[in-house]
């Protein structure tokens, strides 16, 4: 029984929970009940039939068959099952009772266990309930019916047999639910415990799985891949075994997976004698430290192929057994020899770039690594522990003033802005000085970004072209002499002094200053004496301006001066008064002492002009100005200045056609014998008719003509006229009678009208050369050059005379007299304006008289207006008078009707 009940708790595969197990108690009880009831019921039936109860085996029948189909039927749900059952049972109980007697309580008592066994308490006490229902029920009906197993059973004794009955049928019930809960706690925990068993299978079976696939693919991709991948154990003591080994080793190593399987060192073998110790060094390092294994080293194949090949190894779970490594070894030889390649290519541009003198420098952008080439360091003197490999390095030592415009110009090229980084700076060297540098470079390498990651470039010293920028610079900017900017310079700062001055609203002065009679120091005493004159006159200058203001030579003996943002117009005017009072301060040159003296002309921004050249152009004409007033002063621009400067300039170009047209005529001034009161001599001037201004004077034209170079052609012109006039006064008047003609300082320059050409015209007129006087200025001696001097010799050698003009004007130096052959003085009328007895013109005068008369010249007193004039001079000893006090110049007929009427007495003898 016990076996039974055993083989009904047992664990099986279709026991899923309790519900299976009360299925299959029934299942096992209706086959018990089957079996047993069959053979109860065989004695029962033919006891029964012998007694003539044939009812009896008739309902064991029944019963029988009810329970063979509740057993057949064992898809039938289970509680229905288990009520037809337990409502069997309580029928059959009830019926015996009754029929029988108490005695076959022992059925009834069954029913609340099957209840409790097969559907549980609640159908076990309702079983119970409705026994004890029952059987209080067939006690009462026993009282009026005749039944014949309760007819011994008063009903009081009967209730108290239903109390036992309940009592002991409940004990049974509790029994059983007790023994059921246990049972169900124990199945319960012995199901999940299955459940979880068959989890943990599948759960094991399906890591199995993935584990084979995983292995076959790991080793299907390992077949794959270039290079060696491996597995192997190592333990504590350093020993290893390869657990697997790729078939990638054959190609790599030439050998069989299997041998380095069998043999843990065969890989080693192969190590490059070179490299052994090293690698071995490493790797014991890295094992020590606990750390992956990373390096590069060569092996000798045994054929003496030498490889470079690259092992990664990584570490995996430790165990009893050792420590699980894994491993990837790969062929490197081929990026090793293009690495080789590259650093010879590298290392021979480098020496390409340093061998022209440069330092090379190879930046690691992303790093900041930068290698300094050995020539780069030398240039700057840095060993190679003062300059580390480091960007930074050379950063510090850029000067500070460049770092902005560096860092730009670096920016600029790593966005691609530029094709390559070019940049000039300044570079502290070991001894402290500064090297100026050229840095030119470009990235050679960027991350996939676009960022840069390597960058090479040179420094080229440059310090000498700097140096001598510089020096250009300076050269083209400032004079030579005297340090102060020149003309170009001046202009800059002009310019930028004027849009001060206009965004200001301020006012800004232009002087132009010319030294009056430098020329003369310059020739006479020398030109290291001019220069020295010069640059004291730049410091006198200098120090009667203010310190915003500007001085700078523009060449020669002219200066410019700014005033810039002038608080008051009249300032121009108290410095032009300070300059020309300064400069006319003698100057002492060595032992020497030179006078000189300044013009000086102002032109006024905004008032005169607003733009530069228009400035300058006025400033110059305030010049010109101030030299046509007298020199020794200064002009302001005037609105008329600027008429005057127009006049000469449309004369210029009327100029150049008047001599075709006619438009020129002689005449003639007489020039007295203060001694005799005869008139020989005449001094021939020019008059110009211009069609529409008139009668224009000499003094307007004349310079017009010199600086156009008309006065060349002019001047032959006036030349023939005299000719012309002289040969036939000659002829009526008197045989001695000359013509002084004027010849301009161009004419002598010019190829054109030269003395030859006159002396030959002279000739084929058939008149001595001494009839024409050639009159010239001191400006002429002055500028002499040896063509000059030609000139003059050919003058004299054919016999005609040179009177020097407008003695006294210039630097009325004695000693030009003694150089030249000069045979007349004329003393310019200026001396002779104001001359009375005692002033001191007279004494001039007589110096200049005697002095003349000394070195066997004769004189020419010019502008005689007053009889007293003319007393003076003759009082003096002047040989000649010529002024209005005689005659005023007329033209060639006229004169003659003069001569005429004076009989070549002069009236005012
Ligand atoms: N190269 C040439 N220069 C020439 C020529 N013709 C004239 N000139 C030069 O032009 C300047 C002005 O000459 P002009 O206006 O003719 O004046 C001359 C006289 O008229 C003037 N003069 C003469 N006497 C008096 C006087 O008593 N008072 C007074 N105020 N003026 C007087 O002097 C001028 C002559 O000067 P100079 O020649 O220095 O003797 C003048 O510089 C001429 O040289 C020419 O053909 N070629």
């Amino acid at each position: 029984m016990f076996r039974v009940l055993r083989l009904l708790l047992r664990p099986s595969h279709d026991l899923q929970d309790l519900r299976a197990w009360r299925t299959r108690v029934l299942d096992t009880l209706l086959t018990v009940l089957l079996l047993l009831g069959s053979l109860i019921a065989l004695p029962s039936a033919w006891l029964a039939w012998r007694n003539g109860l044939w009812p009896v085996p008739v309902m064991d029948a029944s019963l029988l068959g009810l329970l063979a189909l509740l057993r057949w039927r064992s898809n039938w749900p289970l509680a229905g099952r288990a009520y037809l059952l337990m409502g069997l049972v309580f029928v059959l109980g009830m019926g015996l009772v009754a029929l029988v007697g108490p005695v076959n309580l022992i059925y009834l008592m069954v029913v609340p266990a099957l209840a409790v066994l097969l559907c549980g308490m609640r159908t076990a006490a309702l079983a119970l309930l409705l026994n004890v229902l029952g059987l209080v029920t067939l006690g009462g009906l026993a009282q009026w019916l005749p039944l014949p197993g309760l007819s011994s059973v008063d009903f009081v004794t009967w209730l108290v047999m239903i109390a036992n009955f309940c009592l002991a049928d409940g004990t049974l019930v509790l029994a059983i639910a007790a023994l059921l809960a246990g049972l169900e706690s124990a199945l319960a925990s012995q199901l999940s415990a299955l459940s979880a068993m068959r989890n943990s299978q599948a759960q094991l079976k399906a890591a199995a799985e993935a584990h084979r696939v995983n292995e076959e693919s790991f080793r299907r991709i390992a077949a794959q891949m270039p290079g060696v991948i491996y597995q192997l154990r190592m333990k504590s003591d350093g020993s290893y075994r390869f657990l697997y080994v790729s078939p990638g080793v054959r190609e790599l190593y030439g050998i069989e997976p299997e041998q380095v399987i069998l043999d843990s060192q065969a890989l080693a073998r192969f190590r490059h004698p070179d490299d052994r110790d090293r690698v071995l060094a490493q790797m014991q390092a890295s094992r020590a430290a606990g750390l992956d294994i990373e390096m590069e080293y060569r092996i000798v194949l045994a054929d003496g192929t030498e490889k470079w090949i690259h092992l990664q190894t990584s570490s995996a779970q430790q165990d009893e057994h050792g420590m699980m490594r894994y491993g990837l070894i790969v062929d490197i030889t081929e990026r090793k020899r293009t690495e080789a390649r590259l650093r010879e290519n590298e290392e021979r541009w480098k020496l390409a770039l340093e061998s022209t003198g440069d330092g090379v420098w190879d930046w690691h952008v992303q790093t900041g690594v930068e290698i300094f080439s050995r020539r780069f360091r030398e240039m700057y003197g840095y060993s190679e522990a003062e300059l580390p490999n480091r960007a930074d390095a050379m950063d510090g030592r850029t000067h500070p003033d460049d770092l902005a415009s560096l860092e730009r110009a670096r920016e600029d090229h790593f966005a691609g802005r530029t094709a390559s980084y070019v940049h000039e700076h300044r570079v502290r060297c070991k001894d402290g000085s500064w090297k100026w540098v050229m840095s030119r470079g470009m990235v050679i390498a960027r991350d996939e970004q676009g960022r840069p990651l390597r960058m090479i470039g040179t420094h080229t010293d440059i310090t000498r072209w700097k140096e001598s920028e510089a020096l250009i610079w300076q050269q083209a900017h400032f004079d030579a002499l005297t340090g102060l900017p020149n003309r170009r310079m001046l202009r800059d700062r002009l310019e930028q002094s004027l849009a001060r001055a206009a965004e200001g609203g301020q006012t800004l002065a232009l002087m132009f200053i010319d030294l009056d009679h430098f020329k003369e120091v310059n020739d006479t005493l020398g030109h290291a004496q001019g220069d020295e004159l010069l640059l004291e006159a730049a410091r006198r200058i200098g120090a009667c301006l203010g310190p915003k203001d500007t001085v700078a030579r523009m060449g020669g003996d002219e200066f410019t001066v700014v005033l810039p943002a002038m608080q008051d117009a009249a300032r121009a005017e108290a410095v032009a008064q300070q300059l020309i009072h300064s400069l006319s301060t003698p100057f002492q040159l060595g032992h020497e002492r030179a006078f000189i003296s300044a013009s000086i002309g102002i032109a006024c921004y905004p008032a005169d002009a607003q733009v530069i050249d228009e400035l300058l152009k006025h400033a110059d004409q305030a010049l010109y100005a101030a030299k046509d007033g007298g020199r020794n002063r200064f002009s302001h621009f005037t609105p008329a200045l600027q008429e005057a400067a127009q006049t000469r300039m449309r004369l210029a170009t009327d100029l150049r056609s008047a001599l075709a047209e006619a438009q020129f005529r002689v005449h003639y001034q007489p020039i007295v014998d203060m001694a005799t009161g005869e008139v020989h001599k005449a001094e021939a001037l020019v008059r110009w008719q211009h069609p529409q201004r008139g009668l224009v004077s000499p003094g307007l034209f004349v310079p017009i003509a010199e600086a156009s170079g008309v006065i060349v052609e002019l001047g032959d012109w006036v030349f023939r006229q005299a000719v012309q006039q002289v040969a036939a006064w000659r002829v009526s008047h008197d045989p001695r009678f000359q013509i002084s003609v004027n010849k301009s300082p161009v004419q002598f320059r010019s190829a054109a009208g030269t003395a030859q050409a006159w002396a030959r015209h002279l000739a084929d007129q058939g008149l001595p050369g001494e009839c024409v006087v050639v009159e010239i200025t001191e400006g002429l001696l002055l500028e002499a050059d040896s063509h000059v001097f030609e000139q003059l010799a050919h003058l004299k050698q054919a016999g005609m005379p040179v009177s020097l003009d407008d003695f006294g004007t210039g630097y009325s130096s004695l000693s030009y007299l003694q150089k030249f052959d000069i045979d007349f003085l004329k003393i310019d009328q200026v001396f002779v304006r104001g001359l009375s007895a005692t002033s001191k013109n007279i004494a001039l005068c007589k110096a200049i008289i005697g002095m003349a008369h000394e070195l066997g010249m004769k004189v020419v007193a010019e502008g005689v207006e007053t009889e007293e004039q003319r007393q003076l001079l003759q009082a003096a000893g002047c040989d000649y008078g010529q002024g209005y006090l005689f005659a005023r110049p007329m033209d060639g007929e006229s004169l003659s009707r003069w001569l005429a009427e004076t009989e070549g007495v002069c009236p005012a003898k």
